[in-house]
Parts: structure tokens; sequence; C-alpha cells
């Protein structure tokens, strides 16, 4: 890992702020169970971070569905069944601490995520204090986002849109991400990237990122020269 200081955080959500890609993987091993075939996470690594109909589409294509349902069709199958587990999200480990820690010492931080707006807003509707202290948010359906994750866009139309973003160095900005598609968006974007894999995610897909956790409870922010973590209170009492 370099020794850099960033300036700030850019982050992704589903599958690193919010337990979420459990939801689409069973979704989708149910729409599959139907037509005798089985979703692994081959498939998965494949489609996690990129916007809906880009996934759908590799989706459709990869389990041999061209004749019988069109992406547009599976996206429309696989969102009735998410819409009511979207609102049941849950933060993974080790984020409210981490946002509230970079929030309380000015560090300017977003999202950047391939889902589109309105299931943002169904995914979030637990946590709007958290997620109030996002600068802002870049959705998959933003329309300066023209292609979805690994391509770039994302992650720059992000880091525009902060406080003088545009004249900011890509390397300032430290990109978490738990899918090789938004690593590999983050390197395009010239930025730096750390990896918090499922662990069901295959190794060789860890490549490209610049650190790897096992969860976010593992971060310390004085690896990035950012504000570290306090020190734990140890109250010796006096002899
Ligand atoms: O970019 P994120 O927030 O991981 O969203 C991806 C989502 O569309 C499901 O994989
Ligand atoms: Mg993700």
């Amino acid at each position: 890992m370099p020794t850099t200081t960033v300036t700030h955080v850019i982050f992704d959500m589903d599958g690193l702020l919010l337990d979420t890609e459990k939801f689409y993987t069973m979704v989708q091993e149910n729409i599959l169970a139907k037509h005798g075939k089985t979703f692994d996470w081959s498939l998965k690594a494949k489609m996690m971070g990129k916007k809906a109909i880009e996934a759908a589409r590799v989706f459709i294509q990869e389990t041999g569905l061209t004749d019988i349902m069109t992406p547009e069709g599976f996206l429309i199958e696989r969102e009735a069944m998410l819409r009511d587990l979207f609102p049941t999200s849950e933060l993974m480990p080790g984020v409210e601490t981490l946002i509230k820690h970079l929030h309380a010492n000015k560090v300017p931080i977003c999202i950047a995520t391939g889902t589109q707006k309105f299931h943002f807003g169904l995914k979030t509707q637990k946590h709007k204090e958290i997620f109030s202290f996002m600068h802002h948010i870049v959705t998959g359906d933003d329309p300066e986002v023209k292609n979805g994750k690994p391509s770039p866009d994302i992650f720059l139309a992000a880091a525009n849109r902060f406080e003088g973003g545009g004249s900011i160095h890509p390397t300032k900005f430290l990109v978490f991400e738990d899918a090789p598609s938004g690593v590999a968006a983050a390197k395009n974007a010239g930025m730096w990237a750390v990896m918090v894999p499922d662990p069901r995610l295959d190794v060789s897909h860890h490549k490209g990122a610049d650190q790897v956790l096992n969860s976010l409870t593992d971060f310390n922010p004085a690896d990035w020269g950012l504000p570290p973590f306090p020190r734990p209170f140890i109250n010796i009492p006096s002899i």
C-alpha cells in the first residue's frame, strides 16, 4: 500500500456501506431456479457494481436465457422481488464509526453508487442520519454517468461535485469498493481503491485494489494520511 495522503473519500454503497448484495443474490437465484439454472459467484462477480441494465445484460447472456426473457423483463421481475427487501437494508460492520469519524474531522465524503436514485431512497430510509453526512450522492441513473462501472464516469462525476472538485488531483481521492468493476472504475479514474470484498469472491478479483480488507472495521485512516481514530481511552486509576 503506497504511503500517500488523501483528502477526499468516495464510498460505493451496495455491498460496501449496505448489506444489500445478498438481496440481489437471493432474488437472482430464485429467478434462475425457475428455469432449472443455478446462480454462482463467478456470475455475481461480473454483475455486481454495474448499472442495472448492464448487469441484466450480463445475467441474460451468461445464463443462456436470451430466448426466454429480455434484460428489461429480468429487471421488472427482479425489482418486484427487491422492492420489499430494500427498506430492510442494514449497514455493513464499521460503517457508522468510520463515517461519523470522517464527518467529525471534516473530511469531505460522498457516495457513488450504480443503483438508481429510486432504489437509493428505499435502501437508505432506515439510515438517514448516516447518509446525511455525505456531501453529495451520485447514482447510476445520473445523466453524467454515461457508462457504469468499470468506466470511470461515476467516480469522476463524484469527484467534480466536491467544492473545488475539478481542480483536485485524482490521487487525492480514496474510493471504498466491494466489487471488481468498482475497483477497476476507481483505478480508471486515477484514484486509490480500498476493496472490502465478500469472502466468497475469488481472490483473483482482488487485483487492482491498493488495499484489501476483510471488513471496514479493519480500516486505519492514518494509513492514508486521514485523521486517526482517537486512541482508546484507558482509564488507569491513579495509584
Ligand atoms: O455501485 P453499488 O453501490 O455497489 O451498486 C451496485 C448495485 O447496482 C448492485 O450491484
Ligand atoms: Mg458495491
